[in-house]
């Protein structure tokens, strides 16, 4: 097995990104140890008996002591409170990151608790599903996947080149960009399908109950991907869109105008329009499962090289 990395890793929650996280590092042999730290005693224990770690606690302050890479794997939205706790107990000279869905938000939140001898490179793996928790993880997640890194301006180098290459062993690919420009390509590739997901279930649940009739138990395929989507993390995703608040707006007020389009073809019985668009739709998912990044059959998340982002404007 090749040398390690880092000496020692810390993760800063132990759910379904946390739990991947510790499981490839083990495989691959990326840290020589890995400390586990969750607030709820319940979880730490559950992690322990998985052996997600070699040393395990619920103290965020004794987790960070002597960690060279410190991963915080919790909500957005708890950034700032684990930042602020952990700050004064990191070792001089160590870098911190996250996996954050959000990255703008999570640099302003933490940027300011990090003394200046600490290194900061937020990530983004671009590779989930709709589970949480310890057991919800799995070695493979990250594999063929990107990972998107975005280091405030002036970061050193050398602790960039290191969260790069840790990911990289995890086996993603990586790309650097600034978090507003991540922010706007997640908010249409990951936030706002997520929003029309909770939505549209939202809007069958409410309907069933009106009317008192069996919506649900008709739905058929397109319905239960959505449902999918839908069961996705409550906690994490209540985060994302409060703390990527703008692109979300800026976006949805696309989607929206390009749906009423769509409503108005549809009333007009413009079935050019219609028929240009699902065309053009079609030959964006000829092309991902050409390019080997998707299957044709849904197969919940877990296709090797599914989930790449694309530009904007591409
Ligand atoms: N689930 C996905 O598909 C996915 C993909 C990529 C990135 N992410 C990001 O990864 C992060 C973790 O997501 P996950 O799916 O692993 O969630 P999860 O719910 O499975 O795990 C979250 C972990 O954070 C801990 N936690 C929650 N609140 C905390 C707090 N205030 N202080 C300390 N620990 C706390 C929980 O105990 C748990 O161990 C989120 O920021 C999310 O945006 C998620
Ligand atoms: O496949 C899924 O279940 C996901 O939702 C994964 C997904 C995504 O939208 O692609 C969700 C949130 C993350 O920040 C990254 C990946």
């Amino acid at each position: 097995m090749p040398e390690p990395l880092v000496d020692t890793l810390a993760l800063i929650g132990i759910g379904l990104i946390g739990s991947s996280i510790a499981r490839v590092v083990k495989r691959e042999g990326l840290a020589r140890h890995i400390v586990v730290q969750t607030r709820r005693p319940e979880t730490l224990a559950r992690a322990e008996e998985l052996g997600l770690g070699d040393r395990y606690t619920t103290d965020p302050t004794e987790a960070v002591r002597d960690a060279d890479l410190v991963i915080a794997c919790i909500p957005v939205g708890a950034s700032e409170q684990v930042a602020r706790a952990v700050g004064p107990a990191l070792k001089p000279g160590a870098v911190v990151s996250d996996v954050g869905s959000t990255k703008a938000s999570v640099i302003a939140q933490v940027a300011p608790h990090l003394p200046d001898s600490i290194h900061f490179v937020p990530a983004h793996p671009i590779a989930g599903t709709e589970h949480s928790g310890p057991d919800a993880g799995f070695a493979d997640l990250f594999r063929n996947r990107w990972c998107i890194v975005t280091p405030p301006p002036g970061t050193d180098t050398a602790a960039i080149d290191l969260v790069r290459r840790f990911w990289e062993a995890c086996g993603a690919d990586t790309e650097v960009m600034t978090p507003e420009h991540h922010d706007m390509v997640l908010a249409i590739t990951s936030h706002v399908p997520h929003l029309i997901a909770y939505n549209i279930v939202g809007t069958a649940a409410h309907l069933e109950q009106v009317t008192e009739s069996e919506v649900m138990k008709y739905s058929a395929g397109g319905f239960r991907d959505f449902t999918r989507i839908a069961a996705s993390d409550p906690t994490m995703w209540r985060d994302v869109f409060l703390h990527n608040r703008e692109a979300v707006l800026e976006m949805l007020a696309r989607f929206s105008e390009d749906l009423s389009a769509l409503q108005r073809a549809i009333r007009f019985g413009d079935g050019d329009a219609l028929f240009d668009l699902f065309t053009k739709t079609r030959a964006i998912r000829r092309g991902i499962i050409e390019a080997g990044q998707e299957t044709e059959a849904p197969d919940f998340g877990r296709t090797p090289g599914a989930g790449k982002p694309a530009e904007p404007g591409e």
